[in-house]
C-alpha cells in the first residue's frame, strides 16, 4: 500500500479562488494489478484551464491537471519501472494507472532539458503555441505578430517561434520584469499593460502600419483596442481569454463587427488537442529548438505538493514568468 497525497476540490470557485477551495486528502492506494503500474509525481502543472473547466469537477473530487510522473512499480511492460510519463493525474503525489492517456516520455530525453518542460515549452503550452501559430494562424515570414500574456508557457513560446519565423513580434506582459525577460527573448516590441498610459497610443506606436496577426491569450479590454489595429485581412487566433475566467458576472465589451468587416478579418479559436495528431512530430520540434538555443523555455518553480493551491493562485495573479510548475 502506498499513501498519496491529493488536493480536492472543497466547492467550485466563485470570481478568484481562495485557500478554502482546496482540502490536502490523503489516498491509501493498493498495490498495481496486472497492466497497472505505480506513479510518483515529480512535477506537476498549474495552468488557467483549471480556473476555466472547473465546472468539469464536482466538489470532493481530486482537482484537474497534468503531471510528470516516474513509473515506480509496474506490471505493465509498454510502462517499465524507471520509465517517465505525462499524464492528467490530476494533483495527487501517486496514482495507479493502466497506461491510458499517458504519454511514455522518449528515453533519450536531453540531460540537458529538465523533465519539468514536458508540462511546459515541451509540451501541452508549446504545442499551443506552435499549432495557434502555424495552423490556426498560418504566420508569414515578414509578418507582425502581437500576443498577449506574452511572458507566460504560451505566449513566451509564441513570440519566440515567430522570431524563429522571420516575424515582427509585439508582446504584452504585467510586469517590467516581464518586459525585460520578452526583450531578452528577442521580442521586438514589449509593454507593461498595468503601467501604460494608453493601450490604443502604445500598440499604434509599436507597429504603425498595424498588425497581420494576434495571438489573442487575454479577451476583454485588450481585444477591443487591439481589433482596430488590425491590418486590411489580419487573422486572429483565440487562444483563451484569462481576464474574463474569475468574473463572477460576465464582461460585456464593444461588438466587434465593425473591424471584423471593414477590415475583412479572420478569427478562429482554438483547442491545442485538436491536432493531438501532430503532437510527437511538435515534440521533436520544439526540443530541436530547445537544444539549438533558439526556444528558451523558462520556468516558474513552486517548491513543495503542499503550495500547490497557491502556486495555481498565483499563476492566476501573474505571478509567474515561464510555465509555472510545482516540484514535489
Ligand atoms: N486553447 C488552448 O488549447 C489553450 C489555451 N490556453 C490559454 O492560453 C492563455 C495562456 O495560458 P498559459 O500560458 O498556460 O498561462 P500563463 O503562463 O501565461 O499564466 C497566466 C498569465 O495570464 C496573465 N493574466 C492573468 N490575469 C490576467 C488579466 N486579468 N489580464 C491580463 N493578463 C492576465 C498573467 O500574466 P501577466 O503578468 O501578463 O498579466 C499570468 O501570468 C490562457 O488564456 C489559457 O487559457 C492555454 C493552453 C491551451
Ligand atoms: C473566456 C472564454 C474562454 C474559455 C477558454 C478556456 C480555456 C482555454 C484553455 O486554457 C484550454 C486549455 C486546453 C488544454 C488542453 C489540454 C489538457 O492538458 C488539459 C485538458 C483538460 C481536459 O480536457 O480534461
Amino acid at each position: 500500500m502506498v499513501q498519496a497525497k491529493t488536493w480536492v476540490l472543497t466547492e467550485r470557485f466563485e470570481g478568484f479562488p481562495k485557500d478554502s477551495n482546496f482540502r490536502l486528502q490523503l489516498e491509501q492506494l493498493p498495490d498495481p494489478k496486472d497492466g497497472e503500474m505505480l506513479l510518483e509525481a515529480l512535477f506537476l502543472s498549474v495552468d488557467p484551464y483549471m480556473r476555466a473547466y472547473v465546472m468539469r469537477i464536482q466538489p470532493g473530487e481530486v482537482m484537474m491537471g497534468s503531471q510528470v510522473a516516474k513509473v515506480i512499480k509496474s506490471h505493465n511492460p509498454s510502462f517499465p519501472v524507471g520509465s517517465h510519463v505525462v499524464g492528467r493525474c490530476g494533483w495527487r503525489t501517486h496514482s495507479l494507472s493502466d497506461g491510458a492517456g499517458l504519454t511514455l516520455l522518449q528515453a533519450d530525453w536531453p540531460q540537458e532539458v529538465s523533465l519539468s518542460q514536458a508540462l511546459g515549452g515541451i509540451g501541452m503550452p508549446g504545442l499551443t503555441a506552435l499549432y495557434g501559430l502555424e495552423e490556426v494562424l498560418d504566420l508569414k515570414e515578414g509578418e507582425t505578430l502581437l500576443v498577449n500574456a506574452a511572458a507566460g508557457a504560451v505566449g513566451s513560446v509564441v513570440g519566440q517561434i515567430a522570431k524563429i519565423k522571420g516575424c515582427k513580434v509585439v508582446g504584452s506582459a504585467g510586469s517590467d520584469a516581464k518586459v525585460a525577460f520578452l526583450k531578452d527573448l528577442g521580442f521586438d516590441e514589449a509593454f507593461n499593460y498595468k503601467t501604460i498610459t494608453s493601450l490604443e497610443e502604445t500598440l499604434k506606436a509599436a507597429s504603425p502600419d498595424g498588425y497581420d496577426c494576434f495571438f489573442e491569450n487575454v479577451g476583454g479590454p485588450f481585444f477591443s483596442v487591439a481589433l482596430p489595429q488590425m491590418k486590411q485581412f489580419g487573422r486572429i487566433a483565440v487562444c483563451g481569454g484569462i481576464s474574463l475566467y474569475n468574473d463572477t458576472t460576465p464582461q460585456t465589451g464593444p461588438y466587434p463587427h465593425t473591424s471584423m468587416v471593414f477590415k475583412q478579418l479572420k478569427m478562429e479559436g482554438f483547442l491545442v488537442n485538436r491536432w493531438q495528431h501532430k503532437n510527437p512530430e511538435g515534440i521533436r520540434r520544439l526540443l530541436a529548438w530547445a537544444k539549438e538555443g533558439k526556444l528558451h523555455c523558462r520556468e516558474h518553480v513552486t517548491e513543495g505538493f503542499e503550495k500547490m493551491p497557491s502556486a495555481f493562485m498565483g499563476m492566476l495573479k501573474g505571478e509567474n514568468i515561464g510555465k509555472a510548475v510545482i516540484k514535489v
